[in-house]
């Protein structure tokens, strides 16, 4: 695992808690249908380490760090582990909808004793639960939740002055920005992803309205 991109370098205890949630995906697997079934094997890879190289690109101080669909954790279950060891302060909140990979979530934050929390509620309706942590958002996070224009609506009302959003995207992003901009005055910038594939990382430094909501 040393040598995946991303996890390089992460101490014992990170590694042993991230082995932990891989233990706990695969038995939780055979149940309920978390990941790609064919994703399972190279999960490492396809899950582990994709989530993990955002961290390179976090700011210094992380006080909140929210993740949007979640999903069985990634990126941001990852990124609450990982935290743990680089930023000690920090505090990761999963918005998930579907309350059986929640489940699955809790679980692995009672195992890992990660600083995560975990919100089973539509993203559209947690605003007073994340107000309730008692921080703005410092990084944003989503992977294969929606295109960038729907992503920016779910993401604008936890997106404060400073904020920072980081999206693991597929090749269709430019696109994705080009119909965003119509509504939304951005600032992003493109990091090539460090796994395999055409992904990138989207960044996003700026998030302002221009028009109404996109007509989703
Ligand atoms: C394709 S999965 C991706 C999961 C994870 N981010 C990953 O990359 O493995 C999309 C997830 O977003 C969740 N989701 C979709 N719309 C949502 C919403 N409005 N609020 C909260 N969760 C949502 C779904 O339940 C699903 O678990």
């Amino acid at each position: 695992m040393e040598s995946v991109s991303g996890l390089a370098g992460v101490s014992r205890e990170t590694r042993g808690r991230l082995e932990t949630y891989r233990d706990l995906l695969v038995k939780w697997q055979a149940r309920i249908n978390l990941v790609a079934p064919s994703t399972l094997e190279d999960a490492w890879v396809r899950h582990f380490a994709d989530s993990a190289q955002l961290i390179a690109h976090a700011p210094d101080r992380v006080r909140l760090w929210l993740d949007v669909g979640s999903g069985a954790g990634f990126p941001g279950l990852v990124a609450g582990i990982m935290l743990m060891e680089t930023h000690p302060d920090s505090q990761v909140c999963l918005i998930e909808s579907d309350t059986r990979k929640c489940a699955f979530l809790q679980s692995v934050v009672a195992e890992t004793g990660a600083p995560v929390k975990v919100i089973p509620m539509r993203v559209e309706k947690a605003e007073a639960a994340v107000a309730a942590l008692g921080h703005t958002a410092d990084v944003i996070s989503a992977r294969a939740v929606a295109p960038m224009p729907r992503l920016m609506e779910m993401i604008a009302p936890y997106w404060s002055q400073g904020c920072i959003g980081l999206f693991l995207k597929g090749r269709d992003v430019a696109s994705e920005l080009t119909e965003a901009a119509k509504y939304w005055t951005i600032r992003t910038s493109h990091i090539p992803s460090s796994t395999p594939g055409d992904g990138v990382i989207l960044k996003l430094e700026e998030l302002a309205r221009v028009r109404p909501e996109h007509p989703h």
